[in-house]
């Protein structure tokens, strides 16, 4: 096909890859922009479009700073500021292509520094340097003034509620994360949708529950905002292990043991940058048909 039959067509070459099991169509708009609509994101997320469905849609293109600039959509059509699992995907395809030993990922959020790690138990093993955490109530950004290491929020009987006082992180996306041992499916799913969309958070948030095991090991669950309970979320991780930190439960790492896998995070002292290091793997290639 000619090249403005290519353009008319829009096809585009894809991967489907995951990130501890956070679900990614990645999508090779290298050569031409790939701007679809909300409903059209939403169509691409559905069982319709035979992709096998998606957390998060992912357009990699050229960029003027650095090796590539990721866009992010969630399955529910919402643009969005950056995806951590997704970074490293793309940090994987990136290196693989360029043989290089590391690569600059820019989002809307900024760059990010991906390298290849050592693969462990047969998967890839991909870091990321993620940047500084934002940390103060209006970089999450709150409705209101409140201590981000524990902000004012409860969930529950007031005089006896079920989770309470949750750290709120940015990573370029915002987090709060609850500490608690119910992470049950239905309080999880039942807790999350309520708060995802709470008016504390005016820009929406991501929820974890977090039950920290011991001073190196927190097992987490994510109710992502715009994708619901995920395998896994890695900006997630990021917020739950530097929200620990902040309330000394652990000190400046931890192994995040998430439903789909297990990510390393940690807070570094000297560049104040959260690392994240985790498994990448490559599910099938395709072509998708325009849709614009
Ligand atoms: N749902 C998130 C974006 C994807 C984050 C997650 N998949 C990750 O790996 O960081 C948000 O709306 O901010």
């Amino acid at each position: 096909m000619t090249d403005s039959q290519h353009r008319q067509s829009g096809e585009y070459g894809y991967v489907r890859m995951n990130g501890a099991g956070n679900a990614f169509i990645v999508v090779d708009a290298m050569e031409k922009p790939f701007r679809p609509s909300e409903d059209e994101v939403r169509r691409l997320a559905s069982d319709e479009a035979g992709l096998g469905g998606f957390d998060q849609l992912i357009a990699v293109e050229k960029a003027e700073g650095g090796d590539a600039f990721m866009r992010v959509w969630n399955s529910d059509g919402s643009l969005v500021e950056t995806c951590g699992n997704a970074l490293r995907c793309v940090g994987w395809l990136m290196l693989d292509a360029t043989e290089k030993s590391e690569v600059t990922i820019d989002t809307v959020a900024g760059p990010a520094l991906a390298r290849a790690s050592t693969e462990r138990d047969g998967l890839k093993q991909v870091t990321v340097d993620m940047g500084r955490p934002r940390l103060d109530w209006q970089q999450i950004p709150l409705a209101e003034e409140m201590d981000t290491r524990g902000i004012e929020l409860q969930v529950g009987p007031i005089d006896n509620p079920l989770v309470h006082t949750p750290g709120a992180v940015s990573m370029g996306n915002p987090h709060v994360v609850f500490f608690t041992d119910h992470q049950d499916d239905v309080f999880v799913r039942g807790t999350g949708s309520l708060i995802e969309h709470h008016p504390l958070f005016p820009e929406g948030v991501n929820v974890g529950f977090a039950h920290v095991l011991d001073r190196q090991t927190i097992r987490l669950r994510v109710w992502e905002r715009g994708a619901g309970l995920t395998l896994a979320c890695g900006t997630g991780a990021c917020a739950a292990m530097v929200a620990a930190s902040r309330r000394g439960l652990i000190d400046r790492s931890a192994k995040m043991i998430l439903d789909g896998g297990e990510l390393f995070v940690e807070w570094d002292t000297v560049s104040d940058h959260v690392f994240m290091t985790g498994p990448v793997e490559i599910e099938l290639t395709g072509q998708l048909q325009s849709v614009l």
